[in-house]
C-alpha cells in the first residue's frame, strides 16, 4: 500500500550551516514547517521566534505552524497574528478561561487556531471548544527539547481524536509531535495522525546533506511499516 505522509519539519532541530539549502529542498515536499517557540518558562529552554518565521517565510510559501510553549499565550498569539502565521498552536494547559477568545481572535485574522496537549493533558480538557479548532498536536515526548524520551502511549489519544472527530464531524487535524524516528515509525503509523512532525531523529541527523537525510527518512519510514512513502 502507499499513502501520503504528511511530513512537518520541526525547524528548531535544523542544521542552520545550511539553512537556505534545507528550506529549498523541504519546500518542495512538505505542506508545512513546524516552529517551536518557548519562552523559558512553560519549559525550560528557548528556541525560535515570530522574527525567525518572517525570516524563514523569504525562502519559502509553504504553512508556518507555530507551537507555542509559553506561559502567556495572549501574547505570542498576537505577536504571531502580526506576522500573519498561517496555524497557531497553543498550549491547552495556559489558555483556560481565554480559550474562546484567542481562538475567535486568530479566525478573525483569517488563521488557523490549534491547541497542543503536553504528554500529562488528557482530550477531555479541550472538549469545551474542540469543535472550533482546525488543529490538534499530540505530544509524544515532554516539551522543551529534542531526543526525548517517546512516551507511546500518547498515541492512544490520537486514536481517541480520529473517533470523536468521526463521530461528531469534527473538522481539525490530528498532529502528533516528539521522537518520530526509525524507533516509533511503526507504532505511530499504526494510528495515523494526519501530520507527522520530526526532528533531529527522524530527519536532520540522519546524513551530511538535507537530501540524503529525506532519503534516509524515506528508507526508514518504508523498512519499518512495509508501506510505499509518496
Ligand atoms: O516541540 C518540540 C519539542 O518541545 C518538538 O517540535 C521537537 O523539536 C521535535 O519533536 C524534536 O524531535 P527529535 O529531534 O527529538 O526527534
Ligand atoms: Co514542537
Amino acid at each position: 500500500m502507499s499513502e501520503h505522509i504528511n511530513i512537518s519539519p520541526s525547524l528548531m532541530t535544523m542544521d542552520l550551516d545550511q539553512f537556505k539549502e534545507q528550506i529549498h529542498f523541504l519546500n518542495d515536499h512538505v505542506d508545512s514547517f513546524h516552529i517551536d517557540i518557548m519562552d523559558g518558562h512553560f519549559v525550560p529552554n528557548l528556541s525560535l521566534s515570530p522574527w525567525f518565521i518572517e525570516q524563514t517565510r523569504k525562502l519559502t510559501n509553504k504553512e508556518m505552524s507555530a507551537h507555542l510553549m509559553v506561559t502567556d499565550p495572549a501574547f505570542w498569539v498576537q505577536q504571531l497574528i502580526n506576522i500573519k502565521c498561517e496555524i497557531i498552536c497553543m498550549p491547552a494547559e495556559k489558555i483556560n478561561g481565554i480559550a474562546f477568545r484567542l481562538i475567535d481572535q486568530i479566525h478573525s485574522a483569517g488563521l488557523k487556531a490549534g491547541v497542543v496537549l503536553n504528554p500529562e493533558t488528557p482530550v477531555q480538557e479541550i472538549m469545551p471548544y474542540i469543535d472550533i479548532l482546525d488543529k490538534v498536536t499530540i505530544m509524544t515526548v515532554d516539551p522543551g527539547f529534542a531526543g526525548q524520551r517517546f512516551l507511546g502511549h500518547m498515541l492512544e489519544k490520537i486514536t481517541e481524536l480520529k473517533k470523536l472527530r468521526e463521530e461528531q464531524g469534527y473538522h481539525y487535524l490530528i498532529e502528533m509531535d516528539g521522537s518520530t524516528n526509525k524507533e516509533h515509525w511503526k507504532m505511530i503509523h499504526e494510528v495515523k495522525p494526519d501530520i507527522y512532525v520530526i526532528g533531529r531523529s527522524g530527519l536532520f541527523n540522519l546524513a551530511d546533506d538535507i537530501q540524503s537525510s529525506w532519503q534516509k527518512m524515506v528508507a526508514e519510514f518504508e523498512e519499518a511499516t512495509g508501506e510505499t512513502f509518496i
